[in-house]
């Protein structure tokens, strides 16, 4: 006969697949019913139209008949509005520290943040978050992309995502696409609405992206910024002072020339910058020579200013498969490119935390 106690026990197996806690931890597993070999179980969920809930009871099924019940019967039902308001605080706390501050922010989190930036928009900032990311997930690494960019989000449509966040009370949880975690003002917005809000506004949205935003284990938070130097800018600064930064510019001068102020303004908010990245640097012929329509060395330019290197030369070509998003292939050309930029970056950005690591210990051997 297989007890409670027993179901109970390898139901914490047993995960939320969007929120990567088990069940039981989660509350969520309600009544347990016994009847010889058949398994009864009333599960809560905090969104009733839980879109992955056939997973939830898969993985119930499975489990249940592998420590040898004959029928597995899952039923599901809404958590009460006090039940979802302990589970959001549940989150909450295990979000924050004592203090308040959300752990994804906490020196030594684990977590790597890049700010992408531009001097203008156009150049293909968004392309290069979201194929930089995509790529950095097919490396086994749990990444995220945080849309900053409010007034010209493009980051879901970009990646074909259509579904909206799931939200609890407060909290949202970030949409999947390609691999990667997504939050966006974009996934909110009904139909290319505009957003046309204020500096203290746009600041809340910004906070809440990062403090409200379950977004679980992550190695990587790739912050696409707007174009340019505004409030948006200071106020990651502000929040993420750890931030790395990664320039993208075109190899026309004058893009290059703008991209100088976002650089410069990178060594105001003490963002380190990584590299630059030139995007639409060539069309490749099919002879496999390599066309520079828009003339050479802008970005060397650049980067000789802000004393880093061009990390990256992405050539000009659209994504083969699809019509919506604007992913590219993991073995075409520019995928691969996008593949090695991606090795490059988690080469670099490791190095560095090991060296502030190794800059730690020495600067405590020394008191
Ligand atoms: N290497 C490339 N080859 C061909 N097209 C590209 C390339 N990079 C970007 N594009 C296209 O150029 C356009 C602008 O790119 P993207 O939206 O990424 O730029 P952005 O700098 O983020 O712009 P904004 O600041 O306006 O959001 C898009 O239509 C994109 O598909």
């Amino acid at each position: 006969m297989i007890s409670k106690d027993k179901i109970r026990q390898v139901l914490t197996t047993i995960k939320d697949p969007e929120l990567q806690k088990s069940i039981v931890e989660l509350d969520m597993v309600n009544t347990i019913q016994i009847d010889e070999t058949t398994i009864s179980l009333d599960i809560k969920l905090a969104v009733s139209s839980y879109p992955l809930k056939d997973k939830i009871e898969e993985a119930i099924k499975r489990t249940l008949l592998s420590i040898g019940a004959d029928h597995v019967s899952v039923t599901f039902k809404a958590m009460s509005s006090t039940e979802r308001q302990a589970l959001t605080e549940k989150l909450k706390t295990s979000m924050t520290t004592p203090s308040g501050l959300p752990k994804l922010l906490r020196p030594g989190s684990g977590v790597t943040f890049l700010a992408i930036t531009s001097g203008k928009g156009g150049v293909g900032k968004s392309t290069v978050t979201i194929n930089l990311a995509t790529a950095m997930a097919r490396m086994g690494l749990k990444v995220g992309i945080l849309d900053a960019d409010l007034y010209g989000y493009s980051i879901p449509n970009m990646m074909g995502i259509q579904e909206k966040p799931i939200q609890i009370d407060h909290m949202q949880l970030p949409v999947q696409g390609h691999g990667v975690k997504v939050m966006s003002i974009g996934l909110f917005a009904t139909e290319n609405q505009s957003i046309n809000w204020r500096g203290p506004i746009l600041n809340k949205w910004i906070k809440s992206f990062i403090v409200n935003t379950y977004w679980g284990e992550l190695d990587y938070l790739l912050i696409d910024l707007p174009p340019g130097t505004g409030d948006i800018a200071i106020d990651i600064a502000t929040l993420i002072p750890q931030a790395k930064e990664l320039i993208i510019t075109t190899p026309h001068n004058v893009a290059a020339h703008v991209a100088t102020r976002a650089g410069t303004m990178a060594r105001y908010t003490k963002h380190d910058i990584i590299g630059v990245v030139e995007n639409m640097s060539y069309y490749m012929e099919k002879d496999g020579s390599k066309n520079y329509l828009f003339g050479k060395g802008g970005a060397e330019k650049l980067a000789f200013k802000l004393q880093t290197e061009v990390i990256a030369s992405i050539p000009l070509g659209k994504p083969e498969e699809s019509l919506t998003a604007s992913i590219y292939d993991e073995d075409s050309y520019i995928g691969e490119v996008f593949q090695s930029l991606a090795e490059d970056i988690v080469y670099v950005t490791k190095k560095h935390i090991q060296d502030n690591k190794e800059q730690t210990i020495k600067n405590l051997g020394h008191h």
